[in-house]
């Protein structure tokens, strides 16, 4: 369906930032995770709203969750000033596929968030997430893309594929190069633990029909959303999503100094069960990002309170900065620097 007429009433607000009264329902913003069990995660989700509260994001964080989601739980999340919204669970197709980690075949309920048409563009965040610099700017990127941040090949839980059994990884693809009698190389595969897109019915629709003829692969509904976005995706820069093997596997690729989102998926890194004992969690700067995590999370003044004012109120409009950047000499699209 179209959307209503706009009707825009443009003001600068208190904050100093163009601020822009829009039909409401239609054009709003907010970060989005996901929760599903009993299990820790929810601290996951803890650390992630204090951090977005740190670093004085002006959006929501929404955290989809399965109805197996204690209660506690959820009061926990509503009195850390997320909005707790239920989603039904998505099972994919009957199939003896096995996952890369058996719990991933919960993830393909993550695809209900499509269907959050309240928002009109949201950034998607894992609960394994922390953000330690303002990253609202993504909002700004233009319309019709899936922006998402290319993932490494090179960890054990890809050895079910081609990539891996021959060596070659997207992030340095000259290393070992592809073999032309495997034909043309993979198209280039994002983490789907960070993305950012719009939700729409039509879109939510297409995704729902899709699974039910696609059979489930190892790496669940990220290899599914990788296929379905194949020719809408446009990658940005890891410093949005630094999947930590990159530190052991691709440093060079990395400028640690820049990363504003930092994904805690490498084995044995999430923080709320760190130990050190698991292979490359003795390195120095993973536990600098463990340490980091948890000061955020035990920082007691970046707690909710009821008299804050409401981040999601009002909907900011930035001029977008992304219009006048340069054709990037990579692939990349530059998001623009918070500063
Ligand atoms: O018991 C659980 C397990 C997972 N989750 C949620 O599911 C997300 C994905 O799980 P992990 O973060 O542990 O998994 P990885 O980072 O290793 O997974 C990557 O591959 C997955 C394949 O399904 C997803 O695409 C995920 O977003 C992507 O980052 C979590 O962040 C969390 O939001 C829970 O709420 N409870
Ligand atoms: O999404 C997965 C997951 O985050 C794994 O932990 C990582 O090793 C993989 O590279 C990635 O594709
Ligand atoms: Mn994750």
């Amino acid at each position: 369906m179209a959307p209503p007429e706009v009707s825009v009433d443009v003001f600068t607000n208190p904050r100093g930032k163009l601020s822009t009264t829009l039909n409401p329902g239609y054009s709003k913003r907010a970060y989005v995770t996901f929760l599903a069990g009993t299990g820790d995660y929810v601290k996951g989700v803890v650390g992630l709203a204090k951090g977005l509260r740190k670093v004085k994001s002006a959006y929501r964080l929404v955290v989809a969750i399965l109805p197996d989601v204690p209660e506690e739980h959820r009061e926990i999340l509503r009195s850390q000033g997320c909005i707790v919204h239920e989603i039904e669970p998505i099972y994919p197709p009957e199939n003896h596929v096995q996952f890369a980690m058996a719990y991933y075949v919960i993830n393909y309920s993550k695809l209900r968030i499509w269907n959050f048409e309240e928002y009109s563009k949201m950034v998607y965040l894992d609960a394994d997430i922390q953000v330690f610099e303002n990253i609202d700017h993504l909002f700004d990127m233009a319309d019709g893309y899936f922006y998402a941040v290319m993932d490494c090949f090179c960890e054990k839980t890809w050895s079910h594929s081609a990539q891996y059994s021959i060596g070659y990884c997207q992030q340095c693809p000259e290393k070992v190069t592809w073999p032309a009698e495997m034909g043309s190389p993979p198209p280039l595969y994002f983490n789907a633990g960070m993305f950012v897109y719009e939700p729409s019915r039509l879109t939510y629709e297409s995704l729902l029909q899709t699974l039910r003829i696609t059979p489930p692969t190892p790496f669940a509904e990220q290899d599914f959303l990788n296929m379905f976005f194949q020719h809408k995706y446009k990658p940005i820069p890891p410093i949005y999503n630094l999947v930590l093997a990159m530190l052991w596997r691709h440093r060079e690729n990395i400028e640690l100094e820049k990363v504003k989102v930092v994904h805690y998926c490498a084995a044995g890194s999430k923080p709320w069960r760190y130990t050190g004992k698991e292979v490359n969690m003795d390195r120095e700067d993973i536990k600098m990002l463990v340490a980091k995590w948890w000061d955020v999370y035990n920082d007691e003044s970046l707690d909710f309170k009821a008299e804050d004012p409401s981040p999601e109120g009002e909907t900011f409009l930035m001029p977008s900065i992304m219009a006048s950047m340069p054709e990037p000499e990579i692939s990349y699209i530059p998001a623009p620097s918070a500063a």
